[in-house]
């Protein structure tokens, strides 16, 4: 196993956000966390990103916890992009992509060759190549979203954390984003809203409710009419795409 959680709790002033949370993901596949608001999809990211130390439980990667590694080493091998990530500085484009590079660096040392190509490669797989230079003030809110992916891309990570990175992004740029993280061959684990996203990009799917796990599976053993009202309150009908994939349409 790439990354794998055991049994985690996460409590805030006594109330329980996370209850006995475990996932495992293999090595190269895509785990889609599904829940509806308030459920813990982003805390669970948090924890699992190591930005926040649980209360019960552990979080592993390849056997080892993350509570007892370096940050930096952390970093360096895991990437998460949060919801509404803001940079409140008057930078570029380039400059916040770079910010993505900071684990890989001496300290007060300059970009090397390496920074500078990790960057591009970046630019180039999110489509912003041409926005380089622009203010980051200045771009829309899809942009921003893409920029900020870009961002943990050039941190070259092996396993790539998403919180919700279709928010604000017309359909053409949701699929390719969608398409981009699955081509990009990580370990990943992307919170979503949309359901039928879910079932088209995730290998398995892991269901909040109330900080606790309801659902884990393929998308076919999870995206059941039954799930789909007990948990998000809506009636639906099954259809299969040309590939196979399910494709719930609401009622
Ligand atoms: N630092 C915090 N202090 C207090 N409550 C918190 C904190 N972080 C999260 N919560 C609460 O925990 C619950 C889960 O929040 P979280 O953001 O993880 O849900 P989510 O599933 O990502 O929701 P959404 O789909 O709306 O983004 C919410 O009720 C939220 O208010």
């Amino acid at each position: 196993m790439s990354i794998a959680a055991t049994n985690l709790g996460w409590s805030v002033r006594r109330r329980t956000i996370l209850d006995d949370v475990s996932v495992t993901v293999a090595p190269g596949t895509i785990l889609g966390l599904l829940g509806p608001n308030g459920s813990g999809k982003s805390s669970l990211l948090r924890l699992l990103a190591g930005l926040r130390r649980p209360d019960r439980g552990r979080v592993t990667l390849d056997g080892q916890d993350i509570a007892g590694m370096r940050r930096r080493d952390l970093a360096r091998r895991v990437a998460l992009v949060q919801q509404h990530a803001a940079t409140e500085m008057n930078v570029t484009v380039q400059d916040v992509v770079m910010l993505g590079r900071t684990p890989h660096r001496a300290p007060l040392s300059g970009c090397s060759a390496a920074d500078l190509a990790a960057v591009d490669t970046a630019l180039a797989q999110t489509g912003m190549t041409d926005r380089r230079d622009q203010g980051w003030q200045s771009l829309s809110g899809g942009e921003r979203q893409r920029v900020q992916i870009a961002r943990a891309l050039a941190q070259n990570p092996r396993e790539l954390f998403l919180d919700e990175p279709t928010n604000h992004l017309d359909i053409q740029h949701q699929l390719e984003l969608l398409r981009l993280i699955a081509r990009l061959g990580l370990t990943s684990i992307v919170a979503l809203h949309n359901l039928n996203h879910a079932a088209m990009f995730c290998d398995r799917l892991l269901v909040l409710e109330g900080g606790r796990v309801v659902a884990e599976g393929t998308p076919d053993q999870v995206l059941t009419a039954d799930l789909l009202a007990d948990v998000f309150r809506v009636r639906c009908d099954f259809h299969r795409t040309s590939d196979g994939r399910r494709h719930i349409l609401f009622r």
